[in-house]
């Protein structure tokens, strides 16, 4: 029987809250299985792109990602975020070692290739290097990744977290039996923006498709909920969106993906 691993992605939001970082750090510290966290920053990096006078171009929820933007992704995804996140780990005992992907080789990827869209210095996901990765979390060190990736030959590149997540996710399947986590500040997946308990409670890939066309899913749900049935398709076990009752084993308020 194939040993239980939890990938956990983690939202700007959530890492932009001190209380509920901590809230969530402590939770994820307390898990007894072996894990994974990933985190985005997206947030902060627009707001210290704002403070530079350059305005944050995103396109269908990706950013593109020009010269300038990329050194402030690897200074608030790599830096500020990363370590701070991975020393409070460390004083709740768990022990973190902060990754990008250029980081032992963990996760090589290629520019994304222009068609309609130029998005820059954005990585496309070639390899994970889930031998490393479970010899970390065989000594009981906990990986934390950040959004970058690198291309082999010097470059680094932005790559959307909730693609990383579910990239690792897929790539562990193959020696564990892997659940993968969205954690934001909403309870789930909302049918109406408006009303946050309207949450949908499972989405099959007809109603995704339907939720799209309605507008019910936009903007930075796009990447999350396309990732999460391609995790589905490629050997993930189980893949759930929700806020940080994801984790405390009573509520069931939460979106469960299905083929
Ligand atoms: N139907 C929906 N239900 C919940 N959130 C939605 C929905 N449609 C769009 N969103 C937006 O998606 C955001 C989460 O995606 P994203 O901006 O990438 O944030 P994160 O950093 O948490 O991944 C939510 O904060 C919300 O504004
Ligand atoms: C290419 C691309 O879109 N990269 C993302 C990486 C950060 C991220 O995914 O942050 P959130 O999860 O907090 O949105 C970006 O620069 O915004």
């Amino acid at each position: 029987m194939k040993q239980q691993l939890s990938i956990i992605k983690i939202g700007g939001n959530i890492i932009e809250n001190d209380a509920e970082l901590l809230k969530f750090l402590t939770l994820f510290s307390q898990m007894t299985t072996p894990k994974i966290l990933v985190h985005g920053g997206g947030k902060k990096a627009n707001q210290v792109l704002q403070k530079m006078g350059i305005i944050p171009k995103m396109v269908n929820g990706r950013r593109i990602t020009d010269a300038a933007s990329l050194d402030v992704a690897i200074m608030v995804y790599g830096g500020l975020t990363n370590k701070k996140i991975v020393a409070k780990l460390q004083s709740l005992h768990c022990n973190a070692i902060g990754m990008s992907g250029a980081d032992a080789n963990a996760i090589q990827a290629h520019k994304r290739p222009v068609k309609d869209i130029d998005y820059g210095f954005a990585g496309d996901i070639d390899n994970i290097n889930s031998d490393l990765i479970a010899n970390l979390l065989n000594l009981n060190i906990t990986p934390v990744f950040c959004a970058l990736t690198h291309n082999q030959k010097g470059q680094l590149l932005n790559t959307n977290a909730d693609t990383i997540v579910s990239e690792l996710a897929i790539g562990m399947s193959v020696t564990f039996e892997t659940t993968l986590y969205y954690c934001f500040e909403l309870n789930g997946v909302l049918r109406d923006f408006q009303n946050k308990n309207s949450v949908l409670k499972n989405i099959d890939s007809d109603s995704y498709k339907a939720l799209i066309a309605e507008g019910i899913i936009s903007e930075g749900m796009l990447p999350k909920l396309h990732n999460c049935f391609h995790a589905l398709k490629n050997g993930v076990k189980e893949v759930r969106i929700g806020n940080l009752a994801l984790f405390d084993n009573v509520n069931t308020n939460y979106t469960t993906l299905v083929l």
